[in-house]
């Protein structure tokens, strides 16, 4: 299997993933359907375009950023500023930090209408999160396969299927020498919720 420079990371499912760690049943399992259908119906959910090939394409999936103010970052190349936390997003971000122990001040959420929603490889591993970006993603909905591949290789090398109510926390290592993709799965009818908390140096 190849690694990508400096990658000498290996690869041991779930247990000990380059440092992966998964709470199930993160929220009270009331409090995660409600959340889930509360979020579903009130962020302010866009269908961003962006250019692919040369051509612009809608992405295939919904998103709403929220963060600090001071949080900026940029989008395809443009500076975007998030929208305000709502008291929704506040609480979980408040409720992951004492669990995961690391600074989050905004948050990506993406909703995957249905199986046919998706989002491609890549690694999150912007400038504008630092050297050592500690991202926290919280699921909730339908479940879907997150695929794993080492950066440099076109092998998946692990799905992992994440579910309702699920924390995953992703160490640093995991943006440099890792990929991530959530494939479409045509089977799939439910929406599902996924929330990615992320510190985005001010
Ligand atoms: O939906 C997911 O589980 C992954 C989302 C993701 O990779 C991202 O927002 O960067
Ligand atoms: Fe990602």
């Amino acid at each position: 299997m190849q690694t990508a420079p400096g990658c000498k990371l290996t690869f041991q499912p779930l247990a000990g993933t380059p440092g992966l760690r998964i709470w199930d049943g993160f929220l009270p399992a009331q409090e995660a359907d409600a959340l889930l259908a509360h979020l579903q119906r009130a962020l302010p959910w866009v269908q961003p375009e962006v250019h692919l090939y040369g051509k612009l394409r809608q992405i295939p999936r919904l998103q709403s950023w929220h963060g600090d103010s001071s949080a900026h970052y940029r989008y395809s190349g443009l500076p975007m500023a998030p929208a305000p936390w709502t008291t929704a997003l506040a609480r979980l971000r408040d409720q992951i930090q004492q669990v995961v122990g690391h600074p989050f001040n905004s948050v990506l959420a993406n909703l995957y209408r249905d199986g046919r929603d998706s989002m491609g490889w890549h690694a999150d591993n912007e400038p504008e999160l630092g050297q050592a970006p500690w991202i926290a993603s919280f699921s909730l909905g339908a479940r879907r396969d997150f695929a794993l591949r080492q950066a440099g290789s076109t092998r998946t090398a692990l799905l992992l299927p994440l579910h309702h109510n699920q924390l995953l926390l992703m160490p640093p290592a995991m943006q440099q020498c890792w990929q991530h993709a959530l494939p479409r799965r045509l089977r799939v009818h439910q929406a599902r919720i996924n929330l990615t908390f992320r510190y985005i140096q001010p």
